[in-house]
């Protein structure tokens, strides 16, 4: 890490603050907000100050209610853009989510429109606008992730102006899709030159990276020979990838609590001579939560010999509830739960638990601990946090993690899990099998391993890495990246 000064002048700016705002009868109250991106930077804060810019999820016009909340936030460094729920509604659930996310995911059937672009590009703006005014010469600002790709140029543009000059880092916590599919957005061009604009571009895989090396080649005419640097109207920028992570120490802190152990305990005698299989998602197309089911149905069908000894307790998180296609997917997994306890379920019990709604966290890592499995099923998936916090749970029971070949985790965490393709139900069904019947030493020499890189790569580390190289690339910027 650099020195402590540079430490303080640390910004971090996200769509998504660590707190959620809600107005609950009047008064304003605020939760911990869900997500891996959430999870990382928190992660964070043990090693590192930075003030945290970001929408506070709901609209305050009265300015008494506006200072009400930027007070709650303050206590967690966390200062607030507010934007008119029109705007943050375009810009969040229509653009955002409904066509930037689809396409960094390689779902096909995405329709460009031009009011929520405009939405999108205004709210990059107010950002730009909010952070020129307050950033101090010299300082750090970290931009994360889809909702801000215009925001490094449009921030650069307006620093100028102020005649402030900071370095500008950006991380993509999604994946960057290969170009053929990233074509399919008419204003691709805007938002890779919004990107280029960063001294420092992360991303979670090598393979990521490289397909935006390629992108930016071919759509941009960029330079992109030299190793890790693409050279862009004059300007280097640095590319690479950093291992986002969790504090794992969170985890195994929480485990020892008396009333964790004793849910343990609880849980334990509940489900004694029944395997536990966990799944915890938001509920999000990209996690493949149908297939996830289908495939379950499939073991069941596959392995009756398993009738009541086995159990998926699947948390679904709400997520982007405003947008069509997230509802609509509520209501199609609800329907496929409810066919697979029809079939299955005996006197004795269902083999399937399915909640949808967000779990505390005691909860969740006493959940973690007690499961036998992990399924993950993601079609695509950035990284996938929840990986990782099931293996920080698993020091006692060497649990095994069955992991879609698509989440970017895979990319690190294959030798130590059971690899698998979502589409593939007959696939998905070995996969439980062979997981739940792995020898003990198996789980444990995989156990071992993921342990290892849980462990090494934390958020902490993650961040303190980009930071310092970041603040690198400020100070020598001629230098090598
Ligand atoms: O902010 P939301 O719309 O409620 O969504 C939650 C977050 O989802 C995405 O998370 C990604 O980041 C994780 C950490 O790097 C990664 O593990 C995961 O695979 C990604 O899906 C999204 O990218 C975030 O911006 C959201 O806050
Ligand atoms: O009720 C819950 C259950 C889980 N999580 C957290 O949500 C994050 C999910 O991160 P991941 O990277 O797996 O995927 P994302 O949701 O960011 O796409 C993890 O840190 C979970 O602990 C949450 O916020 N609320």
């Amino acid at each position: 890490m650099g020195s402590t000064d540079e430490k303080r002048n640390l910004t971090i700016v996200s769509n998504r603050l660590p707190l959620s705002v809600k107005r609950v009868d009047g008064a304003f109250q605020s939760s911990l907000s869900s997500g891996g991106l959430v999870t990382s930077l928190s992660g964070l804060t043990k090693s590192t100050k930075f003030q945290w810019f970001g929408w506070p999820g709901i609209e305050v016009k009265d300015p008494k209610d506006r200072e009400e909340v930027q007070k709650s936030l303050e206590a967690h460094n966390a200062i607030p853009i507010f934007l008119d729920s029109s705007l943050a509604h375009e810009h969040y659930n229509e653009f955002s989510n409904r066509i930037l996310w689809p396409i960094l995911h390689y779902q096909s059937g995405v329709v460009f429109d031009e009011t929520p672009w405009q939405a999108y590009r205004r709210v990059n703006e107010l950002f730009a606008d909010a952070i020129a005014e307050t950033a101090g010469s010299g300082s750090l600002i970290w931009v994360h992730d889809y909702h801000l790709m215009l925001l490094p140029e449009l921030l650069r543009d307006r620093l100028k102006q102020r005649g402030k000059s900071c370095a500008i880092g950006f991380s993509l916590h999604t994946p960057f899709p290969a170009g053929d599919f990233w074509r399919n957005l008419p204003v691709r061009k805007h938002l890779i030159e919004g990107m280029l604009s960063s001294d420092l571009i992360g991303f979670h895989t090598d393979e990521y990276k490289q397909n935006f090396i390629d992108t930016c080649a071919s759509l941009l005419n960029a330079r992109t020979e030299i190793p890790n640097q693409i050279q862009y109207k004059n300007r280097l920028v640095c590319i690479n990838k950093f291992i986002v992570g969790i504090d794992p120490d969170k985890f195994t802190d929480t485990l020892q609590k008396p009333d964790v152990q004793e849910r343990i305990r609880a849980l334990k005698e509940h489900y004694k001579g029944v395997k536990v299989i966990v799944g915890v998602d938001r509920l999000d197309h990209i996690k493949g939560l149908s297939q996830k089911l289908k495939g379950f149905d499939a073991f069941l069908d596959d392995h009756p010999e398993l009738q009541n000894k086995v159990v998926l307790i699947q948390v679904a998180v709400p997520s982007r509830e405003d947008v069509k296609e997230y509802k609509e997917l509520e209501t199609e997994l609800c329907t496929i739960a409810g066919k697979i306890n029809g079939k299955h379920a005996t006197p004795e019990g269902t083999p399937l638990l399915y909640m949808h709604r967000s779990v505390p966290f005691n909860e969740l890592t006493a959940l973690y601990s007690v499961a036998d499995v992990c399924l993950l099923t993601s079609t695509r998936d950035g990284m996938n946090l929840v990986a990782f916090e099931y293996v920080a749970c698993q020091e006692e029971r060497h649990g095994v993690l069955v992991l879609s070949e698509f989440a970017g985790a895979a990319s690190f965490m294959t030798n130590g899990s059971i690899p698998f393709h979502p589409a593939n139900k007959t696939e998905m069904s070995e996969a439980i099998f062979n997981a739940l019947n792995l020898d003990p030493a198996e789980r444990k020499a995989k156990y071992e391993y993921l342990r290892g890189f849980v462990n090494t790569n934390t958020s902490a580390k993650w961040g303190e890495t980009f930071i310092e190289k970041l603040s690198l690339r400020c100070r020598r910027p001629g230098e090598s990246c």
